[in-house]
């Protein structure tokens, strides 16, 4: 793998912000003291980060930490343009102070990703003509937005959302300006798709226009389940749908021979939720480093 590339790793196997209950008891400065004995040069942000620039910062620098991304969500398929935009900017700003280049948004109208619905069911939101224009009017705005300092926005397509299937994301791709990214999630296209083949496709397909990269593994048994027992995202990510690279069933050396091929720079984040009281955050670290490093030299 090129020298551009670099491993960073997301806090959610830690503490996650979406049910904080799960590692509830796992501090920040725990969270990144083992991020960097891992032996990770970067992460994203989670809600145990403080917020004060200067203090964030310097907890980071000291154990060789730098942010590279947080997460957004958006809402502009159901008309929430304003308040989205107003959003944005202050999350753009945070980042930028940081040292972070790239902003991974997730389109949230009318999302299932946090609700008690099946995720396989009929819930999950397909959006009409106007919505799709509504979203691409909105991201091609991002996009601008970020440029004025630099930066580049990217769509993390997810399990629940709009965009979540391989053809939501071409669509998707084809609706906005060359100027808006993907974040590509190896574990959403998995899931979304079934087959390690489709994800592969996705990320052939999408190569030139992937500017971040979230590496997670998926258990195949526990999908079975979700669906065989109707489960919402989140009873999944409870019973283990996620795990690190090298762990679940993905093969990852395509997808690392992939993006060393077509010369990716830029980020690739470990990003396993699961239950830290079942998955302990630090064995589960190093474990994906030691996988990567196997497959990739890094
Ligand atoms: O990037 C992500 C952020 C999480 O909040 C989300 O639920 C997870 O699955 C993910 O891929
Ligand atoms: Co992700």
């Amino acid at each position: 793998m090129n020298n551009n590339v670099r491993l960073a790793i997301a806090p959610i196997g830690w503490t996650n912000d979406d049910m904080p209950e799960l590692g509830a008891e796992n501090t920040f400065e725990q969270c990144i003291s083992e991020m960097a004995l891992a032996g990770f040069s970067g992460c994203e942000v989670g809600n145990k980060y403080p917020r004060d620039i200067a203090l964030l910062k310097h907890k980071l620098s000291i154990r060789g930490l730098q942010i590279c991304n947080a997460w957004l969500s958006t809402y502009f398929a159901d008309g929430r343009r304003q308040q989205t935009i107003e959003q944005f900017i202050e999350h753009r700003d945070f980042l930028y102070e940081l040292g972070a280049k790239v902003i991974g948004c997730s389109e949230q109208t009318s999302s299932i990703q946090s609700l008690h619905k099946p995720l396989f069911g009929l819930d999950k939101p397909v959006f009409n003509d106007k919505q799709w224009r509504l979203l691409a009017e909105g991201y091609n705005l991002l996009a601008d937005i970020a440029a004025e300092k630099g930066m580049q926005v990217c769509l993390h397509h997810h399990m629940g959302t709009g965009v979540q299937t391989r053809d939501e994301i071409d669509r998707y791709l084809d609706e906005v300006n060359n100027n808006v990214y993907l974040l590509f999630d190896t574990g959403h296209a998995y899931y979304a798709e079934g087959s390690q083949q489709s994800m592969l496709e996705i990320l052939q397909k999408h190569l030139a226009r992937t500017i971040h990269v979230h590496l997670k593994d998926v258990r195949d048994n526990v999908v079975d389940e979700v669906k065989k027992q109707q489960l919402s995202f989140r009873e999944g990510v409870v019973k283990g749908t996620f795990t690190v690279p090298g762990d679940g069933d993905i093969d990852f050396k395509p997808v690392f021979s992939m993006l060393n091929h077509a010369q990716y720079q830029g980020w690739m984040v470990v990003e396993a939720e699961q239950d830290p009281s079942q998955a302990n955050p630090f064995d589960y670290a190093l474990k994906g480093r030691q996988y990567i490093r196997n497959l990739t030299g890094l």
